[in-house]
C-alpha cells in the first residue's frame, strides 16, 4: 500500500461540530473472526469493521476453509469448524498490512496439521516478527522467517504444550498468538506482561466459554478445551474516534459528540492524557454493548498545555501517539513523550515520521530514540507524507485544520485499513478536507 498516489488536500474548516459514529473496533473484529472460526456452531459478527485490516483476516479464513457471509456491510456470519476443522491452505496467506492478523493467525497455525504461509504488504513485510517466533518455538512450534522478517512458513504437524513466558515488550498481540497456540497446547501456559495491554483476547475466549484465568497484566489457561460459538456486537474503535477528539480540542469553537466508543480501560489513555492536557472531554451515557463498556464522548475546544506524558500511560494509547503529537503541537509549553519506542515498529517509524510531517507545518520537535519533545508552535501549510501510515494521515489532516495555508497529505490510501468512510465523516463535521484521489493515468507523467 505504501507509496500509492493517493493524496488529501486539507485545510482549516468550520468548528467541528455535531455527532459522528465512528466504524468498529479493528482488534475485536480480527478476533471475532479468528474465534468465530474455530469455534463450533455459527457466530454472527456486527459492527465488524470493514477495513482492509479485518477483511484480510477474514479472506485468510476463508482460504483455511470456513465459510463467512456477509449479510451486510459491517456484519459477517462465520460458519465455525471447530478447533480441529481448519484446512490447508493452497497459496500464502495475505494479511496485507496487518500486524494484529500476522502476528495472532501465527500462533494459531503454529498449531495446525499443516504447513501454511504468512505474507504481507510492503509495510508488514519490514516488522518484526521474532517477538512472536520465540515464544511459539519454545511451545514446540516451528516457524521460518526472514531473519524474523515475514514472509512467516510455518510448519505445521507439531505437538505443542503450555509455557510459562514473561513479555520483554507489553504487547497485546504477542500475548495473544501465545494464548492462541495455547488452546492446542498440552497443558497450561501462562504470560506475564511488563505492562497491562488489551484484553480483548481473554475476554473472547471467555465469551466463547473457554476458561481463562486473567487480570491485568497476566493472562492464563489450559489446553484441551472447546470454544462454542456467540455473537459479537463490536463497539465503535476508541482509536478512530480519537481524530476526532483531538480535533475538536485544538479547532477553536468546537462541539462534537463522538457515540457510542469502546472505553476498555487498556484503549483510553489518550483521554486521561488529553484531560491532563487541559482538554474539556465529558464521558456520557456509560453502559455495555457486547460485554464492553461504551460510552458517548462530548468535546469541546479548550485551550491546552503541554505535559509529560506518565510512561505507564504508553500501553493503554500505543496507537493514539501520532494524534497526541498534534495536540501537543497546538498546545501551550512543552509535551515529552518518553517510553514509546514501539512506535518505531509500527506501520511505520511513527516517531520519525510525525516529526517530519509536523515539522513541515512549522512545528519544533524533536525526536528522542523513545519518544518526543514537543513545544506548542503556530502551525503553517506545506506538504508532508504519510509514508503509507493511517494514523499518520488521519493526524496529519487534523494539524492541518489549525493552519493558515492548505496541507496537501501524500500516501494516504492505507487509511482504508483502519477507517474506511475518514474523510466524509469528517467532512461532514467541519474538516477541511479533499480526497484527491488516485490521479487519472493520463495525468501520470
Ligand atoms: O492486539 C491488538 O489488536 C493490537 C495491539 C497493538 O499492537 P502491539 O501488540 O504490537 O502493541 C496495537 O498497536 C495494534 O493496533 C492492535
Ligand atoms: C499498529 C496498528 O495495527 P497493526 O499492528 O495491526 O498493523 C495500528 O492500527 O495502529
Amino acid at each position: 500500500m505504501s507509496g500509492s498516489s493517493q493524496h488529501w488536500i486539507a485545510s482549516a474548516g468550520a468548528p467541528l461540530r455535531g455527532r459522528v459514529r465512528v466504524p468498529g473496533d479493528k482488534s475485536i473484529s480480527h478476533r471475532a473472526v479468528m474465534l468465530g472460526a474455530l469455534a463450533d456452531g455459527v457466530t454472527r459478527v456486527s459492527g465488524f469493521l470493514e477495513g482492509e485490516d479485518t477483511r484480510a483476516t477474514a479472506r485468510v479464513f476463508e482460504q483455511l476453509g470456513v465459510l463467512i457471509e456477509t449479510p451486510s456491510a459491517s456484519e459477517r456470519i462465520v460458519h465455525g469448524v471447530g478447533l480441529h476443522g481448519l484446512r490447508a491452505p493452497g497459496a500464502p496467506l495475505d494479511c496485507g498490512n496487518a500486524g494484529t492478523g500476522m502476528r495472532l493467525l501465527a500462533g494459531v497455525l503454529a498449531a495446525q496439521a499443516f504447513d501454511s504461509v504468512l505474507v504481507g504488504d510492503a509495510s508488514l513485510s519490514k516488522r518484526p516478527m521474532k517477538r512472536v517466533i520465540e515464544p511459539l518455538e519454545r511451545m514446540g512450534a516451528l516457524i521460518e522467517s526472514h531473519d524474523g522478517l515475514p514472509p512467516l512458513q510455518v510448519r505445521g504437524g507439531r505437538a505443542l504444550h503450555g509455557v510459562e513466558y514473561a513479555l520483554p515488550v507489553a504487547s497485546a498481540q504477542v500475548k495473544s498468538a501465545i494464548l492462541l497456540a495455547g488452546l492446542y497446547a498440552q497443558g497450561t501456559t501462562r504470560v506475564v506482561e511488563p505492562h497491562p495491554t488489551r484484553d480483548y483476547t481473554e475476554r473472547m475466549l471467555a465469551a466463547f466459554g473457554w476458561p481463562v484465568d486473567f487480570s491485568p497484566g497476566r493472562a492464563q489457561l489450559e489446553g484441551g478445551h472447546r470454544l462454542r460459538a456467540t455473537d459479537v456486537d463490536v463497539p465503535a474503535d476508541f482509536s478512530s474516534a480519537a481524530f476526532f477528539l483531538v480535533a475538536a480540542s485544538v479547532v477553536p469553537g468546537s462541539e462534537l459528540c463522538v457515540d457510542a466508543v469502546g472505553m476498555n480501560p487498556r484503549r483510553t489513555g489518550l483521554l486521561r492524557a488529553l484531560r491532563a492536557m487541559g482538554a474539556d472531554i465529558d464521558v456520557r451515557n456509560e453502559r455495555e454493548q457486547g460485554g464492553e463498556g461504551v460510552a458517548d464522548l462530548h468535546v469541546r475546544y479548550a485551550p491546552l498545555r503541554g505535559i509529560d506524558v506518565p510512561v505507564e500511560l504508553v500501553p493503554d494509547m500505543i496507537d493514539e501517539f501520532p494524534a497526541l503529537f498534534v495536540a501537543a503541537a497546538c498546545a501551550q509549553g512543552r509535551t515529552v513523550v518518553r517510553g514509546a519506542a514501539e512506535l518505531r515498529v509500527k506501520e511505520s517509524d511513527r516517531i520519525a515520521t510525525m516529526a517530519v510531517g509536523l515539522r513541515a507545518l512549522g512545528a519544533r520537535i524533536e525526536e528522542t530514540p523513545d519518544g518526543a519533545i514537543i513545544e506548542g508552535s503556530t502551525l503553517h501549510g506545506g506538504a508532508v507524507d504519510s509514508h503509507g501510515d493511517h494514523r499518520i494521515a488521519m493526524s496529519l489532516a487534523i494539524a492541518a485544520q489549525r493552519v493558515g495555508g492548505p496541507v496537501r497529505i501524500d500516501d494516504v490510501a492505507n487509511v482504508a485499513t483502519s477507517f474506511p468512510g475518514f474523510v466524509a465523516l469528517a467532512r461532514g463535521c467541519g474538516f477541511g478536507l479533499d480526497d484527491a484521489g488516485e490521479p487519472a493515468s493520463d495525468q501520470l507523467v
